[in-house]
């Protein structure tokens, strides 16, 4: 196996939007709905041996292929029932060959070797039968040279050896890069690599939020890919407790990046793109009662619970923006630049690790199948409500898949995709002076017009409409533009805070501090700077194109609130630091600075001059 260590994950290249993808590329076999849509499956494990012996109830029952009900309620007249339909449900005599043959991953794996990023996510309570369903037993998994399993493994395995069979048939030259990391209370660890501390999350544009210095390890063979997911099994934190022995007790990521070089059909030029597959093994969600959770339990089922609430917001952010029309793409904190001007509602991707990281996944660029288990024991009837409200919430969420190609290709998809339009253009408007033109001879100029002057007014027309929306979209490109220089800014900003904080826990020397908060002066100045130009283009586009930029608008009004939130900050931890009296006259200087400062700059955000 080749192996590296990619301090920044391998470069990536850029994303040519679509409007839409081939109904193909969902994978839908079973009642698919629509494309773009998230695909929802629903799989519902056997009762366990020991759910059995305490004689429990089954509740759960699939009526049909896509319908799951649910018995609530206790035993007896009480009972009331709940049903759900989803893109396919699988009862607990669905076998793993079965599963994987179903539910629409082998489209995904398509997709993806085709420029695509897709993402499979499992979710459910703790013991559900996510980890069976991705991967197959843990503790065989996790076995040194494990060689796979026909019968019980996973989507995972499955699809690793799916995709090297694929890329036997292909005509095209494919390259796999792996990584694989976990959050874990909060903070991500690379599984490949044990000897780092945890890792930073960060943004940039083009490419979104991304885990900083992971390892990349590059992948020949099947057995090369199987090893890193077997040691990434082995590396994964799982704990017991009363609901299940080996518990996930974090969120695990695996990445595999694929780069694909085939000949263009049309002219034969070479063309690579960069399709992903993402499987994401969520950890459960559970009651702390339940798991019966102490100590350090109870703290990592504190930051579970916390990072699937905050996953919960972004779906229901989602949902209801897509519920009232609004698109759903946040292009503040977007990884495609073509997406730019979709903003219309703020979702809270950056409340969690897990949110910044599935934010592709979940309303962005990615095709995405998310995987509900559920246990069919009465037991736990609650949960498995609450789990299937979740994954209906998530089916109403539209994804706009776009194909991942090198700045070159992007260039030139864009220039064909314009000649397409332009053509069709071309086309409609042969048409209309088609059929203009009868009607305009045979009609008397008692006007005093000929045809030829109604026809060369139709031309200045049109020529004026496309200098206009020339000048619309140029706008469009400069706000976009500025737009993400001031989240780079806020991202630059957001890595000073969080280097100030450590300064601070970490006791450096004191002219180090002063240091630093000149700095995010000088930083958090040069963001005001971005924004004042912002407002000042948006002020001017109003006139012309005010309503092309509302996203802008709504985006700015985000950036702000952000930059409010981080000078919130930088004060209390300056306060802080005047709270510590061996520290108390440098703080008082740096804190009177800053205020002096704050007035200078105060104007910026005052309501006149607000958006
Ligand atoms: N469909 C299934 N068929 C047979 N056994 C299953 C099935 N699903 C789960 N199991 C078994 O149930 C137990 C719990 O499953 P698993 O560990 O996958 O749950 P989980 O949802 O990943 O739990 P946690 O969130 O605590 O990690 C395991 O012993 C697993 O082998």
């Amino acid at each position: 196996m080749s192996s590296q260590a990619s301090s920044r994950a391998s470069s990536r290249g850029s994303l040519l939007s679509k409007s839409s993808v081939e109904s193909a590329r969902s994978g839908q076999s079973a009642g698919s709905t629509n494309s773009d849509n998230v695909r929802v499956i629903v799989r519902c494990r056997p009762l366990s041996e020991k759910e059995a012996d305490q004689g429990e109830d089954e509740v759960v029952e699939v009526e049909s292929g896509d319908t799951v009900r649910l018995e609530l309620g206790a035993l007896g007249a009480s009972r009331t029932q709940k049903k759900f339909r989803f893109n396919a449900v699988m009862g607990p005599e669905c076998s793993q060959t079965q599963f994987f043959e179903t539910c629409g991953v082998k489209a995904l794996l398509e997709s993806a070797l085709d420029g695509y990023a897709a993402t499979v996510f499992a979710y459910g309570q703790t013991g559900s039968g996510k980890t069976y369903s991705m991967s197959g037993y843990e503790e065989q998994i996790a076995e040194d040279a494990y060689q796979g399993d026909a019968q019980s493994d996973g989507l995972i395995p499955r699809s690793m050896s799916y995709i090297f069979s694929r890329i036997r048939q292909l005509k095209s030259n494919v390259r796999l890069k792996a990584s694989f990391c976990e959050i874990y209370n909060e903070q991500v660890y690379d599984l490949l690599n044990l000897t780092t501390a945890s890792l930073p999350v960060r943004w940039k544009p083009g490419k979104g939020f991304f885990v900083q210095d992971l390892f990349v390890v590059e992948c020949q063979t099947l057995s090369d890919i199987m090893e890193v997911v077997c040691e990434g099994h082995r590396n994964r934190r799982v704990g017991s407790h009363e609901l299940n022995k080996d518990s996930s007790r974090s969120h695990s990521i695996l990445t595999l990046n694929i780069e694909t070089e085939s000949s263009d059909p049309d002219d034969g030029h070479a063309v690579v793109k960069f399709g992903k597959i993402v499987f994401c093994d969520l950890a459960g969600s559970e009651r702390l009662k339940d798991t019966k959770s102490d100590g350090i339990t109870l703290t990592e089922t504190g930051a579970i619970n916390k990072s699937l609430f905050a996953l919960s917001n972004v779906i229901s952010a989602l949902t209801t923006s897509a519920t009232s029309g609004a698109a759903s793409l946040s292009s503040a904190s977007s990884s495609s630049p073509s997406s730019s001007g979709a903003l219309t509602a703020h979702i809270p991707y950056r409340d969690s690790k897990l949110t910044k990281l599935l934010m592709d996944s979940l309303g962005g660029s990615s095709l995405t199948l998310m995987i509900c288990c559920c246990s069919p024991a009465a037991a736990y009837a609650d949960e498995t409500l609450s789990t299937l409200q979740y994954a209906h919430r998530a089916s109403k969420i539209r994804n706009r898949p776009t194909v991942h190609l090198d700045g070159k290709e992007q260039l030139i998809s864009r220039l064909r995709e314009e000649i397409k339009h332009l053509r069709v253009e071309n086309a409609y408007l042969r048409e209309q002076l088609a059929t203009a033109r009868p009607t305009l001879e045979n009609s008397p100029s008692d006007s005093g017009h000929s045809t030829e002057h109604v026809i060369a007014s139709f031309e200045r027309e049109i020529e004026r409409l496309k200098a206009e929306n020339r000048e619309i979209r140029t706008r469009e490109f400069m706000a976009d533009r500025n737009c993400q220089n001031a989240m780079i800014e806020n991202e630059r900003l957001t890595q000073k805070l969080e280097h100030l904080e450590e300064v601070f826990v970490h006791e450096p020397n004191p002219s180090g501090s002063r240091n630093e908060h000149e700095q995010l002066y000088t930083a958090n100045l040069r963001l005001q700077q971005q924004v004042g130009h912002l407002k000042a283009l948006l002020a001017d586009s109003n006139h012309t194109s005010g309503a092309d930029l509302e996203p802008l608008r709504s985006e700015n009004a985000y950036l702000r609130d952000t930059i409010a939130q981080l000078r919130k900050r930088e004060h209390s931890l300056l306060r802080e630091l005047q709270q510590r009296p061996s520290r108390r006259p440098e703080a008082r200087t740096i804190i009177e600075d800053a205020e002096r400062k704050d007035s200078d700059r105060s104007f910026l955000f005052s309501g006149e001059n607000s958006l």
